[in-house]
């Protein structure tokens, strides 16, 4: 035998060996998988059957995570800013990019979501909360690079709490050893809901459609509405100003016939069949603003499966 060729057999065979293994072992056990590719038209399926109303959501979170996860050297984790009104899909966008990248979802070892108000309650705590956020940050971005963190109401969390995870969201190559470049930090608030329906509002008064709405409509009003706003948790933090947010993503408030889709399909999800007259009842017990002209719904489609409950 030519050593050689034996040596680059056994090289060949191993790897098929621990790749067939690591395949074998990852379908027993959740697996990291950080160059795994994403799958981007399960993504965009998934975005445009589900997401109603959605327009320009769909399109960035689409572009910005496949743009990301292609790229095999990113210069910095991607960041992602979710504001709008309540009920609008921000939470339920989270859930899907999460099941898109593991397929547990937020129930994932690799997918952390903090909820400002259950985990960080007491703003005379926030040195303990600094020190504990950095160290899961650190603890799971080194156990997994890919790891993604959810931060849900933003706009209530403390300005010294988002300073603790500032530097690991900036351009540097490690921190203490680790890299924090592949990993993926999404932020959802309210803050900057008023000047998004205020767009939109605007645009149906004009007798435009909402689809028309384009990135560039909102995206200035909303980094400087939610720059100013004190009460926005990214206010004073530097995210900002330091650009280390890389999309800020606007969310439409729903309309009536939103409302519908979402029951339609909460009834789906149910099991059952879709029953019309039901669907309108439902649609017709939310309250919608403004006060004269009634377009969009207050809770969005916040309470459309507890509505649902009662026929
Ligand atoms: N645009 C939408 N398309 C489809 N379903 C939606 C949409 N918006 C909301 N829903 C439904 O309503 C539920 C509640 O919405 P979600 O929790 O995502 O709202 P949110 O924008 O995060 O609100 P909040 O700001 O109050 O946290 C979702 O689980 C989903 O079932």
């Amino acid at each position: 035998f030519e050593p050689v060729s034996v040596g680059i057999a056994i090289g060949a065979v191993s790897l098929t060996g621990y790749l067939s293994y690591s395949d074998w072992y990852c379908r027993f056990t959740e697996c990291c998988r950080e160059d795994r590719p994403l799958n981007a038209s399960a993504l965009k399926l998934d975005l445009e059957e589900k997401l109603f109303g959605q327009h320009l959501a769909t399109e960035v979170i689409l572009k910005a995570l496949t743009g990301f996860r292609n790229n095999k050297n990113p210069k910095k984790p991607l960041t992602l800013s979710l504001h709008g009104w309540a009920g609008t899909g921000k939470n339920f966008v989270s859930q899907i990019v999460a099941e898109n990248l593991y397929p547990k979802g937020l129930k994932s070892n690799f997918v952390h979501l903090f909820v400002s108000t259950l985990h960080f309650p007491h703003e005379q705590k926030t040195k303990l909360y600094q020190d504990q956020l950095q160290k899961w940050i650190r603890g799971n971005v080194s156990a997994c690079a890919s790891s993604v963190f959810i931060f849900d109401e933003m706009d209530k969390l403390h300005p010294g709490i988002i300073d603790a995870i500032k530097p690991f969201l900036d351009y540097y190559e490690q921190v203490d050893g680790i890299s924090y470049r592949k990993a993926i930090f999404i932020f959802l608030s309210n803050a900057g809901g008023d000047l998004i329906t205020k767009t939109t509002l605007d645009f149906w008064r004009a007798g435009r459609k909402r689809e028309e709405i384009q990135l560039k409509d909102l995206e200035p009003v909303l980094s400087v509405g939610v720059f100013n706003n004190k009460h926005s948790g990214l206010w004073h933090s530097g995210l900002i100003d330091k650009n280390l947010i890389d999309y800020f993503i606007p969310f439409l408030p729903l309309e009536y016939r939103h409302v519908k889709m979402c029951v339609r399909a909460e009834m789906r999800a149910r099991g059952a069949a879709v029953d019309e007259d039901i669907v309108t009842r439902v649609a017709d017990e939310m309250t919608f603003f403004p006060k004269d002209e009634k377009i969009f719904s207050d809770k969005g489609c916040k309470t459309v499966q507890s509505r649902l409950d009662f026929h």
